[in-house]
């Protein structure tokens, strides 16, 4: 991929610079070294002292007339002297051992520089030099030795180190000491070899993911965000998807049950909530069914008809936006519109298949693929942003130029090794996600793919359905107060026709426009919430405030309607809803309620909750 804003997770992860000192340590002290025996100078210094004492003997028996004794006496003592600097020498290489190996350690562990660390070797075997057969490192109390893996990360640093593998003898925590030895001669286990590695990293990932980690709601802060989050890493980091990254959409991929759908729903829930209208083509129907009136998703398209209307309308919306751009406005003037396109292979193949149908030619069969290529390469500019969930990681549409374009990627569950290098390249994670549904692995921009567990949230629908108390819960805190864009619904010059000609060219034409239309089951159940008789009067003597309810903007209230529009009338039932003159922003609201009628003026935008008598929209 091209390079990449790398601001891409909540915690800015900038290296540390090499020029700044640790912190922690501006207060720890240089260990005190461990002094045991002679030193190599004192041993030197000792061969040369025998050395001279040797021969002043041999020069005094000489002068005695005594050479012979003085040559007997001269022999051995010059051996020992020998063997006393071959031993000085010997250990002054194993000193430069360690001390290389504590420079090792020194950076392994992050201390300032190798005098923080107290190596001390001992039981050296093997050869000339030999290895140590026992380490005793002492280290700084500044120096963090809490995770489960610190000691054995330490033997294999020496393993590297020595070419010598080392288990963990001891790792006293409060003494701030660790003492390794040679297995070989304590029968102990080895240091892990590659695979148990992997094998024990694998674990540490495992115990630090959770299996479900319920959607946060999101702050102030975020909601000014253009960081949608995703999930959490093993260390607890919030990881999201950068609409501001230079390639700014979004793919997801992952195998049936891998959870494409729960993350798809909580990316449509954060886009709402920051007030950008959402479009969504759900091929499979009924997917994404449970956000069809949550407030700011403006269409869910779930017939082929409509999902080629609003594809349509997606690219035309970026083409007008192009023109508006061209004619002076900026790109800061244009909201974020999220498109989501929910199962785009099966779509596209349906697309070309529809177009074949009605005896058109390849341009038109190969109309989702342009159109989708057309939005991943200049929607971006103007703030048009896709979000594309398929199954396959090897779709033709991930070809080399549309990759580039695509800010995030988002793995669910394992893919096979092939389909992992052809997605991450060499970046490839050695560890692949665990079969948990929602883990995944994200790789934005250019930045290393990393595992998360993607955030839980709830389905409305099924929400609703099964009564799950803590789900409307986190549902009702994640819904956002202000409905700032009306539903739409596909407006049609003509009915569909029984020819596929007719309806595809009937499609093509086709637009969208506010409101619920005449063919969609939507707030046309809400004439539920009327009492039975008719009659205002009737109505008057007792509005019901069972079933469910949910949050629309004012101006989609429609007589029959029942509303709560503030806490002073409670639950009322709408009579009728009328324009302002010269005031396009209110509306003059009637009511009837249990206290007795009234009206009020009220902004269009304003969120008001309204309640269903019953499940009639499903
Ligand atoms: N982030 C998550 N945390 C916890 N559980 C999850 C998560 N994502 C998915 N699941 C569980 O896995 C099930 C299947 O997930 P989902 O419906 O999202 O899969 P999908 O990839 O959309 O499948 P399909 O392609 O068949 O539609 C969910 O019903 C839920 O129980």
């Amino acid at each position: 991929m091209a390079p990449h804003d790398p601001v891409d997770t909540f915690a800015a992860s900038s290296g540390p610079d090499p020029e700044d000192k640790d912190d922690r340590f501006a207060s720890a002290r240089p260990a005190e070294p461990t002094i045991k025996g002679f030193t190599p100078w004192q041993l030197a210094a000792s061969a040369v002292g025998v050395v001279f004492l040797a021969v002043s003997m041999w020069a005094i028996l000489a002068a005695l007339d005594e050479p012979d004794i003085g040559v007997l006496f001269l022999l051995p003592t010059l051996a020992c002297a020998g063997a006393l600097y071959a031993v000085s020498v010997r250990r002054r290489t194993r000193e430069g051992v360690v001390a290389d190996l504590a420079e090792a350690l020194a950076r392994h562990i992050g201390v300032p520089d190798a005098s923080y660390l107290d190596v001390d070797a001992r039981q050296w075997q093997g050869g000339w030099v030999g290895v140590p057969h026992v380490l005793n490192i002492q280290y700084p109390t500044e120096v963090d030795d809490s995770a489960p893996d610190w000691a054995a990360g330490i033997a294999e640093a020496v393993h590297h180190e020595l070419e010598q593998q080392y288990t963990v003898g001891r790792h006293n925590i409060r003494g701030h000491r660790l003492t390794l030895r040679d297995p070989t001669r304590t029968g102990g286990s080895l240091t892990p070899e590659p695979a148990a590695r992997a094998e024990r990293a694998r674990d540490a990932v495992r115990r630090a993911l959770p299996e479900k980690v319920a959607r946060p709601v999101p702050t102030q802060p975020d909601l000014s965000s253009w960081l949608v989050p995703l999930g959490v890493d093993a260390t607890g980091t919030r990881v999201g998807w950068n609409l501001a990254a230079p390639q700014g959409h979004l793919l997801v991929l992952g195998r049936s049950g891998a959870g494409k759908r729960v993350l798809l729903t909580g990316i449509v829930v954060e886009a709402a909530a920051r007030g950008w209208p959402v479009w969504i083509i759900d091929h499979r129907r009924v997917d994404l069914l449970g956000v069809r009136d949550w407030p700011n998703v403006q269409i869910v398209a779930s017939t082929l008809d409509d999902q080629i209307v609003v594809l349509n309308q997606a690219w035309r919306e970026m083409e007008g936006r192009v023109a508006l751009i061209e004619s002076g406005s900026s790109r800061a003037e244009l909201e974020p519109l999220v498109v989501v396109i929910h199962h785009f292979r099966e779509f596209a193949t349906a697309v070309a298949d529809a177009a074949n149908r009605a005896g058109q030619g390849p341009a038109a069969a190969s109309l989702a693929h342009d159109r989708v290529t057309d939005l991943l390469r200049h929607g971006r500019q103007v703030n048009v942003y896709v979000v594309l969930s398929m199954q396959r990681a090897d779709d033709p549409l991930l070809r080399e130029e549309n990759r580039d374009d695509l800010g995030a990627v988002v793995a669910l569950g394992r893919l096979d090794s092939r389909v992992a290098s052809a997605l991450w390249g060499s970046d490839r994670p050695t560890e692949p996600a665990e079969p948990v549904p929602g883990r995944a692995t994200v790789q934005s921009g250019d930045a290393k793919p990393v595992l998360i567990q993607c955030y839980w949230t709830p389905d409305p629908r099924e929400a609703r359905r099964v009564d799950d108390e803590q789900d409307i819960y986190l549902l009702d805190a994640l819904r956002p107060s202000l409905v700032t864009h009306p539903v739409l619904h596909v407006q049609r010059s003509r009915a569909l026709a029984d020819s596929p000609e007719a309806s595809w060219r009937v499609n093509l034409n086709a637009d969208l426009a506010e409101g619920y239309g005449a063919s969609t089951s939507g707030l046309a159940d809400w004439s539920r919430a009327r009492t039975s008789g008719g009659s205002s009067a009737a109505a008057s003597t007792q509005v019901e405030t069972a079933g469910w309810s949910e949050m629309v903007m004012v101006s989609q209230l429609q007589a029959g309607s029942l509303a709560r529009l503030d806490d002073d009338t409670g639950w009322v039932i709408i009579e009728q809803v009328e324009p302002i003159q010269n005031d396009g922003t209110k509306l003059l609201i009637r009511w009837r309620g249990n206290e007795g009628a009234g009206s009020q003026v009220v902004s269009r935008t304003r969120a008001v909750r309204i309640r269903h008598l019953n499940d009639g929209i499903y």
